[in-house]
């Protein structure tokens, strides 16, 4: 809507002034990597988030511009949000924003946060750079040199079960898709030392194809993709499971012939004389207050949390081995709704604010 000027404002209606006012409290944000899988969905959610308002999307500079519909039309059928190609000339044009949301190659968020910093502009990324806290680990994980691991310091990392977030910081670094299903997986043991002290927890964890995002490869392509494991003791997301539970894991994930969510099967090993109920009883009391996160009694599938913001998980115990099933949806919980969640409580409105409806 076109806010009128001063002048005018005196003769505008009570009910334009509530408009008015209205817009002017929104939160205003972009989003950076808009025409890929997990940027889509999160302008998808922030569209459906009454507290915010999107005032520019983009895609590489090498894009053309489209709106929103017809890129993602499962998503936003009813958005006509121009998504228009990325310049560093437009950081001059988006001086009044709050917020800016990086759904971009970790190369690129690496380089960008600086500057929109610098502006006063707080910064939610959704790539890896930056979930470390040290150029050492950060160039072990992700192969190259972080341009900026001055900001290492200041980023907070964002699983939103397990994190008090301080909403005076400028930098917020979402979780990876995988650690995230693994890490909610296995935090109530690893937190509550329910697991033998030098327990190597063992995660195998099957994915959809936009796991890999939209650009097309021969890896990724329809025919090509059957059930493989890949990155076998060093994908990057190894040491990010690792750093969140303290402790060594072993981590493989798996392609799966199938779109979106993931399903990861943890296992660890208990100490001697726990328990089934008192397993239960901790994971039952780490998840009662999570709306995003659900303990199951039932085998939970992929199906069950595809296209919603949901993390549920199935706990059973066997002669002292623990095993945590955990499905999330890799776009949703795993990136855009976890990013969308972490705003909503940086900028203090409700935790699931432009999530519900989805669960
Ligand atoms: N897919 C997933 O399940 C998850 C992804 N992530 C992370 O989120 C980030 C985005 O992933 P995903 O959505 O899958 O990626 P996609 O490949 O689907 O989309 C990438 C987006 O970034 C844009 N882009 C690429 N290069 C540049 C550049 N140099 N400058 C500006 N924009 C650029 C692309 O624009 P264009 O369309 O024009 O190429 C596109 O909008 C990645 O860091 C990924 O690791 C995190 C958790 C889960
Ligand atoms: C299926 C598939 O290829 N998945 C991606 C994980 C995507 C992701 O979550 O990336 P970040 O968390 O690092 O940002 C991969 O294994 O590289």
């Amino acid at each position: 809507m076109n806010l009128p000027d001063s002048d005018t404002q005196q003769n505008t209606s009570n009910e334009d002034k509530e408009a008015i006012n209205r817009e002017q409290k929104l939160i205003r944000v972009a989003v950076l990597g808009a025409s890929g899988y997990s940027g889509s969905e999160l302008v998808g959610l922030l569209h459906n988030n009454s507290h915010f308002k999107v005032v520019a999307a983009y895609a590489s500079a090498q894009a053309t511009p489209q709106p929103l519909h017809a890129i993602a039309p499962a998503i936003a059928a009813n958005c006509d949000l121009v998504v228009h190609p990325w310049q560093e000339s437009e950081l001059d044009r988006l001086q009044d924003l709050d917020a800016v949301f990086f759904a971009l190659p970790h190369e690129t968020s690496a380089e960008l946060a600086a500057q929109f910093i610098a502006r006063g502009i707080k910064v939610f990324d959704l790539s890896g750079a930056f979930r470390f806290q040290s150029a050492d680990a950060f160039r072990n994980a992700y192969g190259f040199e972080h341009p900026h691991p001055e900001l290492f310091e200041q980023a907070q990392y964002a699983l939103m079960e397990w994190t008090q977030l301080d909403p005076r910081g400028m930098l917020f670094a979402i979780p990876g898709c995988y650690p995230t299903a693994a890490t909610l997986a296995l935090k109530p043991a690893c937190e509550s030392a329910l697991l033998v002290p030098d327990a190597r927890p063992v995660i195998t964890a099957i994915s959809g194809v936009s796991g890999a995002g939209r650009g097309a490869n021969l890896r990724t392509s329809f025919c090509e993709v059957s059930l493989q494991a890949y990155g076998v003791l060093n994908h990057r997301h190894t040491p990010e499971i690792a750093k969140n539970l303290h402790r060594e894991v072993v981590f493989t994930p798996v392609l799966g012939p199938y779109k979106r969510g993931i399903l990861a099967t943890c296992v660890a090993e208990l100490q001697a004389g726990v328990t089934e109920e008192q397993v239960k009883d901790i994971y039952q009391q780490a998840y009662q207050h999570t709306p995003l996160v659900q303990v199951r009694e039932t085998p939970v599938a992929v199906d069950h949390v595809a296209h919603t913001p949901m993390c549920l998980l199935n706990v059973h115990v066997k002669a002292g081995t623990l095993v945590v099933v955990s499905v999330l949806d890799n776009l949703l919980k795993g990136a855009a709704a976890q990013a969308m969640q972490a705003a909503n409580v940086v900028f203090g409105k409700p935790e699931t604010a432009g999530l519900r409806g989805r669960f």
